[in-house]
Parts: structure tokens; C-alpha cells; sequence
């Protein structure tokens, strides 16, 4: 079976790893990544990873949600930050601030410059940044295929009253990650712009990916600045309308409230109440404009979402084995019983 997952930050990595854990994380065909099921229950995952994270710092590219997901699925994430290598250090970092370059609010760790000194590299000498994350994934071996929705810069740059000025009338866009990191989204901000999404096209294999799939996951990922950057890419609404799967999206919402992360801000500066039904409006039914088919929610929240079939069950991805029961619960709604 293939089951193709688009997926954002923190939340996604971990739900990349119930999805491992349900359906074995075979990438296709290599039974070796997949000890112990043999060739007629081979699954296929896909995750298709948001690039709107990405940034140039210092000279390095960096690529948070695909880093994200490498390192978690591939054993060195550091579990309480959910970003990052586990057992950093922050050398670099300091000698950074000690020369007074900017910007000081991003941590670089010395492990995590490693990566970002090989996709740097590797970009300037003209590969695509899906090669890129295919050699990167060579070592960590995360078990699912990570490929990037574009090959394409196409940042998510977020408008705000511009905090160094004393007026507090001037409106200035800034990089999401000064947004969410440096700001940590407390600044007035207007709306969210996906730079070069115009021109960005998917990647090799993202648009086969979600046609070919018998099941298409949206994962309990950020809906605006990961989902929402995902479906941003010209072609990616096109084929999640028009795939022969069954598309279920997952909410980030429980009791009303996201887990982690600022979904509610960011749902706020584009006018989403922050529920679960909601959200699943903001999504759409696939018989109407929208991209779902099926619709899970938390069990103590309610939704009614014209058009898609909603389910009630505990989304608390509190370790791989609860996630997967989510994952379960997700391809019944899409009919399909394991
Ligand atoms: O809150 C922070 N998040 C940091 N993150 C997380 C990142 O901003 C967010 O996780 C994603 O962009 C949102 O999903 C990093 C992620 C990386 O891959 C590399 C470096 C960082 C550095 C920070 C940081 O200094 N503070």
C-alpha cells in the first residue's frame, strides 16, 4: 500500500513515526529497511515536507521541518526541543555572537551546522535540494522517502508592524523563522506570504507520490504555516484533487487548543477560529472545493464538516505506538483495514 503524508514541523515528524510504526516504513521495494514483512504487505510511506521553514543564516541553508523529520525518524532528534541534535553544543553559536554577527536569536547547534555545511555545499555545486535530502538520508536512514514539496525557494515571509519602529505605523515582512523564533509571533502581524511560490513547481516524485497513493495523510501539522505552505505550490492542490486516494487530514487541535507550536496565532492572522472544525472547513470537503475526504479530531472536541466524514478519536501522540493507533484510525476512515 502506498500512503503519502504531508507533513510540517515537530507534530509531523512524530506522526511520521506512528506511520513507520503501523505500516513498517519500507521507502519501496527494499525488504532489508523492513525486516520481517515480506513483499506482498511491502508499504510504501511518502512524506511530503514542508520547504517554507527554510532560511539562509550565516552562509548556511537550513531546512527546519526536513531536518525535523530526518533526525527523528533517524534517532538523533533531541526529543525535549523537538528540533536539533540530541547532546548538542553550541561553540559555533557563541563565537557567532562574539563577533556581533546577526542574527544571535537563531541556534545554530555544532552537530546541526554539519548538515546544513553539507547541503550548503551540495546546493552551491547545482544539486537540487530533493538529491540534497536523498544523500543527507543516506546516513540516517529514517525508513520513510523525505522529499521536499519544491525544489524551489519558497519561503514563508510573514507581515508585521515593524517592531524597531518607534511609530509602531510601519508594516514590514520578516522571514517566518524571526517571526517564530526571534518574536515568537508576539508582534501585530497582517498575513503570511509565500515568497516565490508563483514561480516554485513540486519536486520530482511529490506529484506521483499523492497521485500513486492509495491513502493521502495530511498530518496534525501547523494547517497554515505547514500544511497551508505545502498547498501553496502550484500543482499540489491540483493532484490532491484529482488522486485516486482517499485524502484524511488529522487535526493539531485538542481541547480546543494546539498541543505545541503557535497554530493559534497563526490561524488568527488569517481569520480561522482555532478548532477543529474549523479547521476542517478551512481545509474543505473534496466533493467541494477543498481537499478532504475524511477528518479526525480529538475525543473531546466536536466538528461538523460538510462533506467529509469526521471521526472521533485520541490524538495525543504521547509515543510511536499511540500514533500509530491514530494512523490506524485514519486509514479505516480512509477504508482501508490493516
Ligand atoms: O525556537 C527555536 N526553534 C528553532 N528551530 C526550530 C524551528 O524554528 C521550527 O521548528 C520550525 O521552523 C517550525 O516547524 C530550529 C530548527 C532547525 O532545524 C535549526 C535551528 C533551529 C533553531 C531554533 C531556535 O533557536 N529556537
Amino acid at each position: 500500500m502506498n500512503v503519502t503524508v504531508l507533513v510540517g514541523g515537530v507534530g509531523g515528524a512524530r506522526f511520521l513515526q506512528g506511520v513507520r510504526s503501523l505500516l513498517g516504513g519500507a521507502t519501496g521495494g527494499d525488504a532489508s529497511k523492513n525486516p520481517g514483512s515480506s513483499a506482498d504487505t511491502e508499504h510504501r510511506i511518502t512524506a511530503v515536507v514542508n520547504v517554507g521553514d527554510d532560511v539562509w543564516m550565516h552562509g548556511l541553508r537550513i531546512c527546519p521541518d526536513l531536518d525535523t523529520c530526518m533526525y527523528t525518524l533517524g534517532g538523533g532528534i533531541d526529543p525535549a526541543r523537538g528540533w536539533g541534535h540530541v547532546g548538542e553544543t553550541w561553540n559555533a553559536k557563541e563565537e557567532l555572537v562574539a563577533y556581533g554577527a546577526q542574527p544571535d536569536w537563531f541556534g545554530l547547534g555544532d552537530r546541526d551546522i554539519a548538515t546544513h555545511l553539507i547541503r550548503s555545499q551540495m546546493l552551491r555545486a547545482g544539486y537540487p535540494l530533493s538529491a540534497v535530502t536523498e544523500a543527507l538520508c543516506n546516513r540516517w536512514k529514517p525508513g520513510v522517502a523525505l522529499l521536499p514539496v519544491s525544489d524551489d525557494r519558497c519561503e514563508t515571509h510573514v507581515v508585521v508592524t515593524d517592531p524597531e519602529d518607534p511609530t509602531g505605523e510601519q508594516q514590514r515582512a520578516i522571514h517566518f523563522q524571526e517571526w517564530w523564533v526571534r518574536y515568537r509571533a508576539q508582534v501585530p502581524t497582517h498575513s503570511f506570504a509565500h515568497v516565490g511560490a508563483e514561480q516554485a513547481k513540486p519536486a520530482p516524485g511529490v506529484v506521483e507520490a499523492i497521485e500513486s497513493a492509495d491513502v493521502v495523510l495530511l498530518a496534525p501539522s501547523n494547517p497554515v504555516v505547514s500544511v497551508g505552505a505545502i498547498l501553496a505550490v502550484p500543482g499540489i492542490r491540483g493532484a490532491l484533487r484529482t488522486t485516486k486516494a482517499k485524502i484524511v487530514g488529522l487535526s493539531p487541535i485538542i481541547d480546543g487548543k494546539p498541543l505545541r507550536g503557535m497554530a493559534d496565532e497563526c490561524l488568527e492572522v488569517i481569520g480561522v477560529e482555532t478548532s477543529a472544525e474549523a479547521i476542517g472547513r478551512h481545509y474543505g470537503a473534496r466533493s467541494g472545493a477543498g481537499i478532504l475526504d475524511g477528518w479526525l479530531i480529538h475525543s473531546t472536541d466536536q466538528a461538523d464538516v460538510p462533506g467529509v466524514e469526521v471521526r472521533s478519536v485520541p490524538l495525543l501522540m504521547t509515543d510511536p505506538e499511540a500514533t500509530a493507533e491514530m494512523v490506524r484510525a485514519a486509514l479505516d476512515v480512509a477504508g482501508v483495514n490493516l
